[in-house]
This record gives C-alpha cells, structure tokens and sequence, in this order.
C-alpha cells in the first residue's frame, strides 16, 4: 500500500470495532478529517447491520454495512484503526501489511514488559509498538511524538493513563515529586466502560451513585502510568490509583498528587508545569485559580490541567480533564496518525468543547 501524503489522494482509513464507542467516535472524527477517506467498517456481532443502526449521530456514515473483522476485510487501505477488545487485536495485527498504518486502540501494545501485561491481562502478550501520546515528556527534554513520525504501528494509550500521566508528569521529568508516593483518584463516565452491557453498568443502579471499582492496586492501567512516568525520568515509581464511576456519560476528571521534594516552592512548581506544555497543541495549564471540568472538554481533543501546592500536606496536587473518547481515544488515535503520516499535527481536531 502507497500512502498518498505528496498527492491530493484521501488518506483511506478502516476501522475494526466500528459498531463499539471507541472504533463510533474515531468514525465521527474520520469524518471531518480533511485528508481522510473512510473505507470499510468492521464489527463482530453486528457484522451486517448499517453503521447508522449503531451510531444514528453518524449522519454522513450511516448507509456503509458492517463487515466481519477479519483481515481480507481490512485489505487495501493505507491506515487500519483497531477498536477491539483486549487480546483481539494482537492476532488481526500480525495478518495486516507491514507498510500500512496500523493504530491500536486497545491495550494490547502498550507495555513494555510482558511480565506485566500477564499480571494485569493474563495472557500471551502480543508485543510492544511506539505509544500514541506524543505529549510524553522524555528526561531530555524531547517529547514521544519524534518516535510516532514515519511509524507504521502506534499503540494509543488508556484513557484515564492519559488524563494521569499528563498531570503528574511536568513534576517527574524536572525532579520536583517523589515519585514513590503517587496518588490517583479519578472520577469517570460510563462510556469508558464500552458499549457491551455490564451488570454494574444498569441505569436504574448507576444514575444517582457514584461507585468505585478495581480498587487496591488492581487496575490495569497501573502498569501503564508507572512506565510513562518512569520514561519521564521517575526512576523508583509506585502509584496508589482507584477510578470511581460517576453519573456522566463521557469524561474523566483525575486527582493526581505527589509529595514534593523538600525544599521545593510553589513558584518552581508552577513553572516547570506551565514549560512541560507551553508549546503542545492539546495540553492547556489553565490560569492560576482555574479548576478544569470535564465539561469543558467534551468532543474536543484537549486535555486542561491545573497545578496547586498543598504546603501543609508537603504535596503538589494535579487535576486534569479530558474527554475519554477523543483524547482519551479517538483523538489521540488521528493525532497519533497525522504525526505518523507527516501531516498536519492537529489535522481534523479541535480544542474547542461542547457546552453546555
Ligand atoms: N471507551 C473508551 O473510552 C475507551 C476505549 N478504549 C479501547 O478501545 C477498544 C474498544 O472499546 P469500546 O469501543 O469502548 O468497546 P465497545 O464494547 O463499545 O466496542 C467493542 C467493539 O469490538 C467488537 N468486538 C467485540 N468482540 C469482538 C471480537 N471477539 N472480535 C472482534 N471484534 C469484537 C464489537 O463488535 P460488535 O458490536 O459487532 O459485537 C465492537 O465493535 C477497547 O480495547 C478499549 O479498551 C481505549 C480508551 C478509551
Ligand atoms: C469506566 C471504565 O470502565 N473505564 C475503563 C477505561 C477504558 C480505557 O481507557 O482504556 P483501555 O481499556 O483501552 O485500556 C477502565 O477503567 O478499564
């Protein structure tokens, strides 16, 4: 497959896990790229039904018929998005050409070490590909989006990884925080959870109440923070990090605190926080006493941060918003693509949200 960069050809794109709320969003997105071209669209149980059974919001999508996943289906295209469960895309991957772009939105090729993705998956793993947040400070000062141009697999990150690891890590990478005492509480939307039914997931149950879950150090996305802040320069990083479900649909709010090296003043803590993004595109520290609300990122691809120093309590306190769909997601999947293919970084995305 020949990528069209230099011509005026669209950019085509499948996506796999079209009929779930990852592979819908990253459709919407798709949609209103200026070099894109949405090819097939695959699905498992809804193979056959029209896209627009599955996402009626999908207005100019809604007359393409879902395929079966499988790799003849996802053949002669020059960018495959992968919007399957865990464990699903490891196999489909290895059946797709070396030379198209291939963006896995499940966790699959996230981590580095196997013995990790057993202990928080339990099964095989299926390899490690370069991470999708190009964001990720690295102790030199360069950022991980060097490693995404020219990239033929990207593994985009977990959604609420994202929303922690940019809270905490401008105080990583300039050795203000010690990183063996992280604590992470974070509020999140339904939509995270997929669009397969759940037990906990009733309406009756979930509107009203707000309920923790994989709490005491059980989450999977654990792993996954502890190696982006280690690649920020952490080098003994240990997270306390407990998710809580909460009447929205979309969105995730995350506390991150850390304590602070002694000796450390606020005025340092509010410059290495406001330097660490000065020039990203979708990473915004609000203005001193401004507190981000999931709302104000809703649809769009941007992540707010605030920073504030409890001094009483020795610690830094982080709190960061982004909508899980896009940024968590979707967003950072076309970001993630439009670095690989040498286009436009910001190419199709916005950073204004929906309100109210
Ligand atoms: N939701 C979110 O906020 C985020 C999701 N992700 C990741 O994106 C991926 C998709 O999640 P999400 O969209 O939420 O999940 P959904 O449950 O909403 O969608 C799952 C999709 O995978 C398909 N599918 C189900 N089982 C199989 C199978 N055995 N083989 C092939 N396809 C299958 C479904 O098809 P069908 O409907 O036809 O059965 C559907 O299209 C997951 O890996 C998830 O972790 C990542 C970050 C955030
Ligand atoms: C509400 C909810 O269940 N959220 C999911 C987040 C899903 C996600 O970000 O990511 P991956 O599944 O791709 O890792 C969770 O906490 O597991």
């Amino acid at each position: 497959m020949i990528l069209h960069m230099t011509s005026n050809q669209p950019i085509r794109v499948a996506v796999a896990g079209a009929s779930g709320y990852a592979g819908g969003e990253t459709l919407r997105l798709l949609a209103a790229h200026p070099h894109v071209e949405v090819g097939a669209v695959t699905a498992h149980s809804n193979a056959g039904a029209r896209l627009g059974e599955l996402h009626p919001h999908l207005r100019s999508l809604a007359h393409k018929v879902l395929e079966p996943t499988t790799p003849e289906s996802l053949k002669g295209h020059d960018v495959v998005v992968l919007a399957l469960p865990h464990g699903a895309s490891g196999e489909i991957a290895a059946q797709l050409p070396e030379d198209v772009l291939v963006l896995d939105l499940g966790a699959d090729h996230r981590l580095e070490s196997a013995a990790d993705w057993e202990a928080f998956y339990g099964s095989a793993h299926a390899g490690t590909w370069p991470y999708g947040l190009p964001e990720l400070v690295r102790p030199d000062g360069t950022r991980q989006r060097a490693a995404l141009a020219g990239a033929r697999r990207v593994a985009v990150p977990g959604c609420n990884v994202t929303a922690v690891t940019l809270g905490l890590q401008p105080g990583v990478a300039a050795g203000l925080v010690e990183t063996r005492d992280l604590v992470a509480v974070l509020a999140v939307g339904y939509s995270g959870a997929g669009k397969a039914l759940k037990a906990h997931l009733l309406a009756s149950e979930a509107l009203g109440s707000a309920q923790p879950y994989a709490v005491g150090g059980t989450h999977r996305h654990i792993p996954e923070i502890v190696q982006n802040l280690r690649a920020a320069g952490g080098e003994d990083v240990s997270l306390s990090f407990t998710p809580v479900l909460v009447p929205m649909s979309r969105g995730i709010l995350a506390t991150a605190t850390a304590r602070l090296v002694q000796g450390t003043t606020p005025a340092q803590v509010r410059e290495a926080w406001e330097l660490a993004y000065a020039d990203e595109p979708f990473v915004e520290v609000l203005p001193e006493g401004q507190w981000p609300t999931t709302a104000m990122t809703l649809g769009a691809n941007t992540a707010l941060v605030q920073v504030a120093v409890d001094e009483a309590a020795g610690r830094v306190v982080t709190v960061t918003a982004i909508d899980n769909l896009v940024k968590g997601t979707a967003g950072a999947a076309v970001q993630s693509m439009n670095l690989a293919l040498g286009l436009r970084e910001t190419a199709g995305l916005v950073t204004e949200g929906v309100a109210p």
